[in-house]
């Protein structure tokens, strides 16, 4: 590898406050909360999630009634959160927040759900990490309203029945998978948020840089939205970081160049990858020729922990199609060459089409 590769991430090194990272940074909550939208109609994209949502809460409105709990599934940054607020918002209700690891004992829970009222949103964050006694409690609490509060341990421990305020939950998860079935089958609507189109990063870019009055052009927000990978919360971090670069080195309108500049100093190139994506491909395709290559090998050779690279680096280059899994190892797609400009091997190993000879698995497979 030459001098100006990848020497070991820094600041990054476990993965964490890259500027592309999908999980929102310690100190990122209060100009989170600045940008959320607050109501249905000003949240971007998602059409059929928010069709689905818009129907669910007219009609329990309509009803007088509460809306039926919700599940909000997907990525870091995709908006679940936003989400619940404006259910909250658009229900004119007060919302309780809490999470999944907050909740350690059946008792926190039942105190919070006793104290909930009627009509009451109660948030819980992480859904999938709650304990399995609270979850257990849960499953009576969504469906009856009602939990058993137990007194007393051994023999002479009692159940008291305590009756609830019917109120909605709103569960938000990354990881739906994980979630048992009866819990997820308590949901009456589950929105599943899905990675977002450039164009409508570009809108997330443009009202972002509205609230934060800073001048954009259409292409210096598309250069901003088309590294922001899919995900509004990385195009709300970027907007942030280019604003810097345009008012200390420019005057303060983001234009393409501007946008493409500053990130440049970031080093998230045009397709949103940083420096340990590239290191990362760029030591599969100039060492091992594409691979396939065991990831052990792989994360040696670019100096990081193998759990950085499978995952924090190989997610992201499995959905941009530039990296594939494979039971022989880590394989280079065409795309990888492509992106790193250079030129594709004759007989590229990581060709899906041309798999490596039976040596290369042997030597390098997992
Ligand atoms: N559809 C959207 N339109 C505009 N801004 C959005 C949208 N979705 C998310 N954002 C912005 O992205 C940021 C992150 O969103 P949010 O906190 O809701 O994500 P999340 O899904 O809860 O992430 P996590 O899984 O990390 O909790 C917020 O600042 C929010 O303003
Ligand atoms: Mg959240």
């Amino acid at each position: 590898m030459s001098g100006e590769e990848y020497a070991g991430a820094g600041a990054a090194d476990d993965g964490t406050d890259r500027l592309v990272g999908p999980e929102a940074d310690s100190d990122e909550s209060a100009v989170e909360a600045a940008l959320r939208p607050k109501e249905l109609s000003e949240f971007i994209g998602q059409p059929k999630v928010r069709e689905q949502l818009d129907l669910v809460l007219k009609a329990a409105r309509q009803r007088h009634g509460t809306a039926d709990h919700v599940l909000l599934s997907g990525a870091p940054g995709l908006g679940k959160t936003t989400l619940s607020m404006i259910i909250a918002a658009e229900m004119g209700a007060p919302i309780r927040i809490t999470s999944g690891p907050a909740i350690q004992h059946a008792g926190d829970l039942a105190a919070i759900l006793s104290s909930l009222q009627e009509g009451e949103i109660l948030f819980l964050d992480e859904i999938h990490r709650m304990s399995r006694p609270a979850e257990e409690m849960l499953y009576m609490a969504m469906e009856d309203f009602r939990v058993d509060v137990i007194v007393g341990k051994g023999p002479g421990a009692t159940a008291i029945p305590l009756e609830l305020p019917p109120f909605t939950l709103v569960g938000a998860t990354t990881r739906a998978g994980l979630l048992p079935p009866p819990l997820r089958d308590r949901f009456g609507f589950t929105a599943h948020m899905e990675f977002y189109e450039p164009a409508e990063l570009e809108q997330v870019v443009h009202r972002s840089a509205r609230l934060l009055e800073v001048r954009t052009d259409a292409e210096g927000a598309a250069e901003i939205a088309g590294r922001s990978r899919g995900t509004p919360r990385i195009a709300n971090r970027l907007l942030r970081r280019v604003r810097d670069y345009a008012q200390v080195k420019a005057d303060g309108v983001i234009d393409r160049e501007i946008a493409s500049r500053a990130l440049g100093v970031y080093e998230v190139d045009e397709r949103g990858l940083d420096r340990l994506d590239r290191a990362v491909l760029g030591a599969l395709v100039k060492l091992f020729g594409g691979g396939p290559v065991g990831l052990s090998t792989l994360s040696v050779a670019v100096g990081e922990e193998r759990e950085t690279v499978e995952e924090v680096a190989e997610p992201f280059l499995v959905r941009e199609g530039l990296l594939a899994r494979t039971p022989r190892g880590r394989i280079a797609t065409p795309a990888a060459w492509d992106h790193l400009g250079m030129a594709r091997p004759p007989q590229a190993h990581g060709r899906p089409d041309s798999p490596a000879g039976p040596g290369q698995a042997g030597l390098f497979g997992e």
